[in-house]
């Protein structure tokens, strides 16, 4: 058998799962493989949803009509392969090792030699365009040279970043103008200095940024609304804060209590719909980081655009205002909250902002001044826009908008 037929088997069965089934990357497991073959797969099929479309143009001009789905998959992943550089002996090899050894793809295995043989000298492919339900209003709102933008920093995988403890232990990497720490080739993660101790949490420059705008003092009552998996929690619980941690989800709760005995740091944690649940008494702040289309995490979730359709952004949309109208109701006098969603569409944004002053009069919106934090990124209303094309040299940031509203 070629070399790398397991994981490229495997990233097979992945694309297959998500193209054909509508499953998502992270349902995933993969407990039967070598955690390497597993997070080889995972970046190889990543790397294949980054470029499907334009993979898909080169194979047309040389398939007369279009294979079964797993076909297509292995072609595609080759074309991929050999457009970042693989050897293409080696790639060619596996595809037809694949396609061979499966029943129902046997007898295609001289259709995929004879294509991938032609296909040998491919030049690096050009990114994916986001589909329509998320490129129109981006467009609309960013214009069309910033979503080619968007989308060319979503081509490449993105860095890991870290949030950083201080006087505790943490790899090499670049500290970015916000304070996170960035790992260009992280590799294993529980393997890195530091992990054990407790000493950092992974979590984007961008993600990290709500609750730096809340700004958290030690001592405060302070609530994590919808906070699995709880990287806004620690953060506040490492400033000193008195946190409860409420989130509908008990697997995803669980993460956030693991991230808190690794880390050593406490908060009282709640799993309950927000939408039900009541607090005993009112909070100094409040940290909403809202269910929402996700749009923001594209590079980091490159099957987003393919298992989605839009079609929840209208009941996220008002999901979201609910949750914004009880939490107000739950702050003491004066009290602040910070509204994020991990979005890049207006809707769930600077629209849901707007909407929310219009219902609630006397609330106002605070700037407030953050390291690294560009003047061009607030919004004319206060809010702060995040894109994936800020810092696009360095390999970008998540998609978010945030705004620190006072009661
Ligand atoms: C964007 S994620 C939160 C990420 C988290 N704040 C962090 O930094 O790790 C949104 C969360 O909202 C939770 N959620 C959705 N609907 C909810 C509801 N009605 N009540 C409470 N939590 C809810 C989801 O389970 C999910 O964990």
């Amino acid at each position: 058998m070629a070399e790398g037929v397991t994981a490229r088997a495997t990233a097979v069965a992945i694309l297959d799962g998500i193209l054909g089934e509508g499953r998502m990357l992270s349902e995933f497991s993969g407990p039967d493989l070598a955690p390497a073959d597993r997070a080889r797969a995972l970046r190889l099929a990543g790397s294949v949803l980054r470029h499907l479309e334009p993979a898909d143009k080169l194979l047309e001009r040389h398939l007369r009509k279009s294979p079964p789905l797993t076909v297509r998959n292995v072609l595609r992943l080759a074309v991929v392969e050999v457009a970042q550089g693989a050897p293409a002996h080696g790639v060619v090899n596996a595809a037809v090792d694949i396609v061979r050894s499966g029943k129902r793809t046997a007898h295609l295995a001289g259709l995929v030699n004879a294509v991938l043989r032609a296909l040998t000298d491919v030049a690096p492919l050009p990114p994916q365009k986001l589909p329509r339900w998320m490129r129109q209003p981006m467009v609309h709102a960013y214009g069309r040279d910033a979503v080619t933008a968007i989308e060319a920093v979503q081509a490449a995988e993105p860095p890991l970043d870290l949030s950083l403890r201080a006087g505790f232990e943490a790899p090499e990497g670049e500290v970015l103008p916000t304070g996170s720490l960035r790992l260009a080739t992280p590799g294993q993660v529980s393997g890195l200095p530091g992990y054990a101790a407790g000493g950092w949490w992974v979590q984007d420059a961008a993600a990290a940024l709500p609750a730096r705008l809340l700004g958290t003092q030690p001592g405060e009552r302070v609530l994590d609304l919808c906070a699995a998996p709880g990287g806004k929690t620690l953060q506040m619980a490492a400033a000193g804060a008195d946190v409860t941690a409420v989130d509908i989800s008990g697997p995803r709760m669980a993460r956030v209590e693991a991230n808190l005995a690794r880390t050593g740091l406490a908060a009282h944690l709640v799993v309950a719909d927000a939408l039900i649940w009541e607090p005993d008494a009112p909070f100094d702040a409040i940290l909403l980081d809202a269910p929402c289309s996700a749009t923001g995490t594209v590079r980091r979730h490159p099957d987003l655009p393919f298992v989605k359709d839009g079609s929840e952004v209208a009941g996220l949309v008002e999901l979201q205002a609910r949750l914004l109208d009880r939490a107000l109701g739950w702050l003491k006098p004066g009290g602040r909250l910070v509204f994020a969603t991990c979005s890049l569409l207006p809707d769930e944004g600077e629209g849901q902002l707007a909407a929310a002053l219009a219902r609630h009069p006397g609330l106002a919106v605070e700037r407030v001044e953050m390291a690294g934090v560009e003047a061009d990124w607030w919004t004319e209303a206060g809010g702060l826009r995040l894109r994936p094309d800020y810092w696009a040299d360095r390999g970008g940031m998540d998609g978010f908008f945030m705004a620190l509203i006072r009661a």
